[in-house]
């Protein structure tokens, strides 16, 4: 479902150096990076601060190309074929919405409906389905700004599933939420993956995330992938009964040194 080959991606950067003096330096975000993710599987991307995930997944969307290699997404090479793409994923980014802030979340939703090109009746009941599992009944006619956090981060991964993707890729979707709703986000990601068969690649630095949800972990690190294996696999770097904070700490300064 997700192919990655021999991918890398640079940044070029000009900084000042002198009065009148600019030099330019390469930055390597990702490089030579290759890895798989079958159609039904729940991989968690971890890596430390500025490790290369969300350049991965800018080019697994196609809103960043790569410089080498070659990437495909549900058949599809996404820098180029983006729109199409668009039909067959869906994306959350933690960080950032993707509704209408100063709209009711119905409105986007409705939005969001013709922008896909779903079937009235289709769309009608996929809400409905959504709105009863995300609980977001309360809320529907609440302008977005005006939203928790929580409820927020609900209505955004109802917008990445509206048009039912085979395919769905969050960029830290539990940020800042308090426990109550991370295990809400939680339980919806884990019946999604197992009743829909939905595939999802999950970035998150809350290792309850990994712990909960991700059978496979893959670990970035300055661009290159460090480890993919099982939570178990993850879990063996590690004397016995270490917690997964302690397991991963061992692994990102390890890379570090
Ligand atoms: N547009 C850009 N221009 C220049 N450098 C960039 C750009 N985007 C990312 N980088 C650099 O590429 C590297 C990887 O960044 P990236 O944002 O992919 O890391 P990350 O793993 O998502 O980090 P975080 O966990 O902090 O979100 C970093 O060194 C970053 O500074």
């Amino acid at each position: 479902m997700i192919e990655l080959d021999g991918v890398g991606r640079t940044f070029t950067v000009r900084a000042r150096t002198g009065r009148l003096r600019r030099d330019t330096r390469v930055v390597h975000a990702v490089r030579d990076l290759s890895f798989e993710v079958a159609a039904g599987e729940f991989v968690g991307y971890l890596g430390p601060n500025g490790a290369g995930k969300s350049t991965t997944i800018k080019m697994l969307t196609g809103i960043l190309t790569p410089t080498s290699g070659r990437i495909q997404v549900a058949g599809l090479d996404p820098s180029r074929r983006r729109t199409t793409l668009a039909r067959r994923i869906g994306v959350v980014f933690g960080q950032r919405t993707t509704l209408w802030w100063d709209l009711p979340l119905r409105d986007s939703f409705t939005l969001i409906r013709h922008l896909y090109k779903v079937d009235q009746k289709v769309h009608q009941s996929r809400l409905a389905e959504l709105c009863e599992v995300l609980e977001l009944g309360g809320f529907l006619d609440k302008p977005v700004r005006q939203l928790s956090l929580g409820q927020r981060m609900r209505g955004d991964i109802a917008a990445a599933l509206l048009h039912d993707p085979p395919v769905l890729v969050l960029d830290e979707p539990t940020i800042g939420l308090d426990v109550v709703s991370k295990a809400a986000v939680r339980d919806f990601l884990r019946g999604l993956n197992a009743e829909r068969g939905t595939t999802v690649l999950l970035t998150t630095h809350d290792l309850g995330d990994i712990e909960r949800l991700c059978r496979r972990v893959m670990l970035i690190d300055h661009g290159s992938l460090a480890f993919d294996g099982t939570v178990e696999d993850l879990r063996a770097t590690a004397p016995e009964g270490a917690s997964i904070e302690e397991v991963v700490t061992r692994l990102y300064t390890r890379q570090a040194g």
